[in-house]
């Protein structure tokens, strides 16, 4: 596993943690996914972002960043988020390419590391849910014994788990088909985890906020398209491209709210059906 990545903070400082996801870039500046032009939402976001000041600890980029499984789309996403002054990391999504991602990113400076200690208090661990060439996440043995060490050896910290599937139905029947399959196994090891109070995952295109087995799941808008919420069927949204701000208290309180543009550029091709 890739190694642990430590970014010291002053003691009792709250941690602020900038999610960005499903940016589902191109190699082509000019290629749309269902009518947005995925490069130029994702600039708008980061226009956005820059332009709100957040103080940012750390990034972190949820999965479904490149479309096409191009070097390229990687290189787009890479010098986008060269415009915040934090360290980012990243896991992937089902529609990622990760020996592509991983170099193209390495390259870029934005390192692999899945376990990351932020501060005295706080760890974040990044999970792989992916089963490549398929929608659906799961979650392996191996995932499962690597998350259970990193906890077991800080006990004393809080922990935010991220991964890219998320584990419990949405109310999307159509993005439901493509969740988290084993949910319960994640659920049954955490349960011993009282230090986990909080998961984040993307892939979903919508803001969540729900209780998942006694823990807090949030779910963040893409950077490009977004998915209606409560549908049967494929439907989009014509809410804005956004992001995710994230504090984390000293204390193991996490504070969190879903930004969005302030534009319509970015509306979907109402009459499409999938992609
Ligand atoms: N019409 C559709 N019905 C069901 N699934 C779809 C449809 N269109 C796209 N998808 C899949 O649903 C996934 C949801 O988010 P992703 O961006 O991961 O990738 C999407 C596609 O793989
Ligand atoms: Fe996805």
């Amino acid at each position: 596993m890739e190694s642990l990545f430590t970014l010291p903070l002053v003691d009792g400082a709250k941690v602020r943690i900038l999610q960005i996801t499903d940016t589902h870039l191109f190699a082509g500046e000019e290629q749309t996914l269902l009518g947005v032009n995925t490069f130029r939402s994702y600039r708008a976001v980061l226009d956005a972002i820059c332009a709100r000041n957040h103080e940012v600890d750390i990034i972190t980029a949820t999965g479904d960043l490149a479309q096409d499984q191009s070097l390229e789309a990687y290189h787009h996403f890479a010098q986008g988020i060269a415009r915040i002054d934090a360290p980012c990391v990243w896991l992937p999504g089902n529609h990622d390419f990760q020996p592509a991602m991983v170099d193209a990113l390495a390259e870029a400076g934005i390192r692999p590391s899945k376990q990351v200690l932020l501060g005295n208090q706080w760890q974040v661990l990044l999970l792989d849910t992916q089963v490549f060439g398929v929608p659906h996440g799961e979650i392996s043995e191996y995932q499962l014994e690597w998350m259970t060490r990193c906890l077991d050896q800080f006990p004393e910290r809080y922990t935010l788990i991220m991964l890219h599937h998320h584990p419990l139905p949405s109310g999307c029947t159509w993005l439901d088909q493509h969740s988290l399959r084993n949910a319960h196994t994640l659920a049954a090891v955490l349960e011993d985890y009282p230090q986990v109070s909080t998961l984040i995952c993307g892939h979903i295109h919508q803001e969540l906020d729900l209780d998942w087995y006694g823990k807090r799941l949030y779910a963040t808008p893409s950077t490009c398209v977004q998915f209606k919420p409560h549908c049967t069927n494929f439907t989009l949204d014509s809410l804005a491209p956004g992001w995710r701000y994230l504090t984390l208290h000293p204390d193991g309180r996490v504070e969190t709210e879903v930004c969005r543009i302030d534009s319509d550029e970015f509306s979907p091709d109402a009459d499409a059906e999938g992609y």
